[in-house]
């Protein structure tokens, strides 16, 4: 089944923003990264603060371009395109949500021209079809159509996101990109929301890529998880094997934190800082803080071994053993190994 997108091998690279003007200082946002993702298909990213799961989000719905590397949408390369094509095929072909509704919605347009703006930019239909789809559109998103001549200031929190994934759903997307959809929002309205895409994502049999800190959230919403540190993919789990079964350390040391998931145990210490995405570590970026390292992770940083599951990989020296629990690994004091 050809992938609705295909990231191969890439790598953004940004100036430092905290170096000055001339820094010659580098941060590697997103560092070789392969990732994709097949029609309905749920993709979830985790990943501590800054470790590029923005970035990537970015790069794959082709707003952040690759320093290298390669983008395909249905086996075409994005950024080989000529503008307008690459323009056309991204505005319709995809949807991004972002975090915060309030600043991703223009405050001066009522619910109605925002619903309309891509429709009209894409000149889909006549102007009556387009009315029509923005009544649809609202009626799929649970929008009152009272609410079509309201502006963003007037709507609620909720109401704002669910304008935002309306927008999203305007062209009739193959892939939905949302980057911590929930966590600008109330605790009240979350679930709302989540419950929603879960149902979008159903009826429309889109595919979604699901960012988020809230890992617990990510596991429930999504068929795989792609784990990502210092701006680097490293490890792909079916999402039912993400909690027990996962190799890398790292992913399971974030899970093993999550409070609810594996109650009631302590939660595997991520020791030290996470290293500078200016200077990240030689070999495994995540060997600072791994009580498995030794010097063979300085060296190299491993290529994708194959879990004995089909879809789960995983790049690591010193994988945790397959059948050993969470719960087992934080019995057994983990930091005194290897
Ligand atoms: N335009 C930019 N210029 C310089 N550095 C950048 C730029 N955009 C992102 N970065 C840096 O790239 C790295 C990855 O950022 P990114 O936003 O993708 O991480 P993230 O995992 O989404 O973080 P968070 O969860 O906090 O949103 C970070 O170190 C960030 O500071």
């Amino acid at each position: 089944m050809t992938a609705v997108v295909e990231v191969r091998d890439a790598h953004v690279v940004h100036k430092a923003r905290s170096g000055g003007l001339f820094t010659r200082d580098r941060v590697y946002a997103l560092t070789g990264a392969d990732l994709s993702v097949a029609p309905g298909e749920t993709v979830g990213v985790v990943g501590e603060s800054g470790c590029g799961k923005s970035t990537l989000a970015k790069v794959l719905v082709g707003i952040e371009r690759p320093t290298s590397g390669t983008v395909s949408y249905q086996g075409r390369d994005l950024w080989l395109m000529p503008p307008a094509e690459r323009r056309a095929t991204v505005g319709a072909g995809t949807g991004m949500i972002f975090q915060d509704p309030s600043t991703a919605l223009n405050r001066r347009l009522t619910v109605r021209r925002v619903l309309r703006d891509p429709l009209d930019v894409h000149g889909r239909g006549t102007r009556a079809e387009r009315e029509d789809r923005v009544r649809e559109l609202m009626s799929l998103v649970g929008l009152p159509r009272a609410l079509a001549d309201a502006l963003p200031g007037q709507l609620s929190g909720g109401q704002r996101q669910r304008v935002a994934i309306a927008r999203a759903l305007a062209l009739d997307p193959g892939l939905v990109v949302a980057d911590e959809p929930t966590s600008a929002l109330d605790v009240s309205v979350r679930a709302q929301i989540l419950n929603l895409l879960l149902d979008l994502k159903e009826r429309l049999g889109l595919a979604l890529v699901f960012v988020s800190h809230d890992i617990q959230t990510v596991r429930r919403m999504s068929d795989r998880v792609i784990t990502m540190y210092l701006g680097r993919i490293v490890e792909e789990t079916p999402a039912g094997r993400v909690t027990d079964q996962a190799r890398h350390p790292y992913t399971r040391a974030l899970f093993s934190a999550t409070p609810g998931l594996l109650d009631p145990i302590d939660p595997i210490p991520l020791t030290g800082p996470v290293p500078s995405a200016t200077r990240p570590p030689s070999g495994c970026p995540f060997r600072t803080r791994c009580w498995k390292a030794d010097e063979s992770c300085a060296d190299t940083m491993p290529a994708f071994s194959a879990a004995s599951q089909p879809g789960h990989r995983y790049r690591c020296h010193h994988p945790v053993e397959e059948d050993r629990s969470t719960r087992d690994l934080v019995r057994q004091n983990l930091p005194q190994e290897p």
